[in-house]
């Protein structure tokens, strides 16, 4: 019997559990896999690590003196060593040491709810154990990749994501299904790293994105080389005898390449988890209040945090979450208070307006809160302040030829920013000063005396006040 079962250790399980003991509960973790979960080994880490060589080698090009120092070209094989080390090599001992040191119990195998607050774990051996929570069950199992139904697309074995997070080979040929965040990453990556990369992109490229994000990142992929399609859709794919991906385009079209990565979104890993004992449906996301309870299950002894609630699938806003829902586990057990309100200890409000997001293309994509046309949908009276990052001295000094842009989106009954987004080289420090803008609700007024330092990037936060009027 443990006070707290957590089935899933992702960076969301991990963080749910170590607040549980740090609140003195005693906790166990039901992992399947790897103890790290889809960020450390398929996504967040080696995907940056993919991306990371081609971004500073084409910094450098971008700067007269070092540019002549860029004798040669990048080196995959070295990139893919050095993405091997940040994915552990896809072992999970460093991270079950820290669960150990933690205070946390691992059980691996997949769980299953069977009952109130009971968990049953199989083990790869078949063998199962019942585990009994005195308090809560936190499902933390994430979410997978999501497939099409493209006639043929199974049977040509696609990549998802993880396959090409973890690729051994960089495919002479990509070709990508999909123009969100997964599809613009990969196919940066994959062009860094010498690939000809062909995007399809159904929908635009970014397209939750401020139209002018996707814009530039599609420019800039092309200008590298790169194929991008906007509206194409897939009606059909096969894999020949020698290995070479055939797609057919609607309309007639056909792409030929040696690998296919399928990033069309993602679905939770709900389908075997127990859900119809307790009278869920298996393979749907689980709803939750903003306590991350989960709605319709009586009792109260069920919560869900990260990727598989939906509120925000990214992992340090499931991290966030965590420490709500560890902290307000605690609180309950002890009959203490809850925090609940909005902005209390015990919710996760930034979720809904002020959630941080960097997407790690070239240019760099860093965005908070509401885009222009979602601050219209949520019906606020709103004005749109844009700025040429380019004008400001410290791009200019960062590298030759900068080109980016800023836009905040102010709320013009509080007069208060709800929204930016910056695009460009080396963005994504910069995202902080706007995601403490958005979460403070920060007075314009007040902003005017947040002077940032010459000659840094960070200027543009004058820029924009400048651009808005005092
Ligand atoms: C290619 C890619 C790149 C990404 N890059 C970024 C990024 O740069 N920054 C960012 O913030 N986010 C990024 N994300 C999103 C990020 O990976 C997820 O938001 C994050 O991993 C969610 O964490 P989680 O703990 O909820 O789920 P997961 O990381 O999916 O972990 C869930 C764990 O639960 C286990 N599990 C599932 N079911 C069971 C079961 N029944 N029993 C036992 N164990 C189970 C799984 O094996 C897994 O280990 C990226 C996603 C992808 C696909
Ligand atoms: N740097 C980061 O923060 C980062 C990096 C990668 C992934 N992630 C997270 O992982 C999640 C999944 O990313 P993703 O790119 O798979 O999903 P996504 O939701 O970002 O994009 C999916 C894309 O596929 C398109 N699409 C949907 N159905 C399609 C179909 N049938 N045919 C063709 N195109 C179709 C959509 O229009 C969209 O452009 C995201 O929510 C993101 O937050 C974050």
């Amino acid at each position: 019997m443990y006070d707290v079962v957590v089935i899933g250790a992702g960076p969301v399980g991990e963080n749910v559990a170590d607040r549980i003991v740090r609140g003195g509960l005693t906790v166990a973790v039901v992992e399947r896999e790897l103890v790290g979960g889809e960020c450390s080994y398929w996504a967040c880490m080696p995907t940056k690590a993919l991306l990371r060589s081609a971004a500073a080698l084409n910094a450098a090009r971008r700067l007269p003196g070092a540019r002549e120092a860029v004798t040669g070209e990048l080196d995959a094989a070295a990139v893919l060593r050095r993405r091997d080390a940040f994915a552990s090599n896809w072992q999970d001992d460093g991270q079950v040491s820290w669960l150990e040191s933690a205070g946390i119990t691992l059980y691996r195998g997949q769980g299953r709810i069977t009952a109130e607050r009971v968990v049953e774990v199989t083990g790869a051996d078949g063998s199962t154990t019942t585990l009994t929570a005195r308090h809560a069950v936190v499902v933390a199992t994430g979410s997978g990749a999501l497939l099409p139904d493209i006639a043929g697309l199974r049977e040509s074995a696609p990549w998802t994501s993880r396959e090409a997070a973890a690729a051994k080979e960089v495919p002479a040929r990509l070709a990508i299904i999909g123009g969100g965040v997964v599809a613009a990453e990969m196919a940066t990556a994959f062009t860094g790293l010498g690939s000809a990369v062909t995007m399809l992109a159904r929908d635009g490229v970014l397209h939750l994105a401020e139209p002018f994000a996707g814009e530039r990142v599609a420019q800039s992929l092309r200008q590298a080389g790169a194929s991008v399609h906007l509206e194409a859709e897939v009606a059909s794919v096969s894999r020949d005898g020698a290995g070479v991906v055939h797609l057919t385009l609607t309309g007639g079209a056909q792409v030929d390449a040696d690998e296919l990565l399928v990033a069309i979104g993602r679905t939770p890993n709900t389908q075997d988890i127990g859900l119809d004992a307790i009278g869920l449906k298996a393979g749907e996301w689980l709803h939750v209040d903003d306590t991350l309870r989960v709605v319709d299950v009586d009792g109260g002894w069920l919560y869900a945090a990260g990727d598989v609630n939906r509120r925000a699938l990214l992992t340090h806003q499931g991290k966030y979450q965590a420490r709500a829902v560890g902290d307000v586990i605690v609180a309950r057990a002890r009959g203490g208070a809850v925090e609940d309100g909005r902005w209390g200890r015990h919710v996760a409000t930034a979720d809904e307006r002020a959630v941080p997001q960097v997407v790690f293309t070239d240019p760099e994509v860093a965005s908070v809160g509401l885009t222009a046309a979602a601050a219209q949908t949520a019906g606020l009276r709103t004005r749109v302040v844009d700025y040429d990052l380019a004008a400001v001295a410290g791009s200019a000094l960062h590298a030759d030829d900068y080109q980016g842009q800023a836009r905040m989106v102010v709320d013009e009954d509080r007069r208060v920013i709800v929204g930016v987004t910056l695009v460009g080289p080396d963005v994504a420090e910069l995202l902080h000063a706007a995601t403490i803008a958005v979460v403070g609700e920060v007075p314009l007024d007040r902003l005017w005396h947040a002077v940032p330092a010459y000659p840094t990037v960070s200027e543009v936060w004058l820029r924009l006040l400048e651009a808005y009027g005092r």
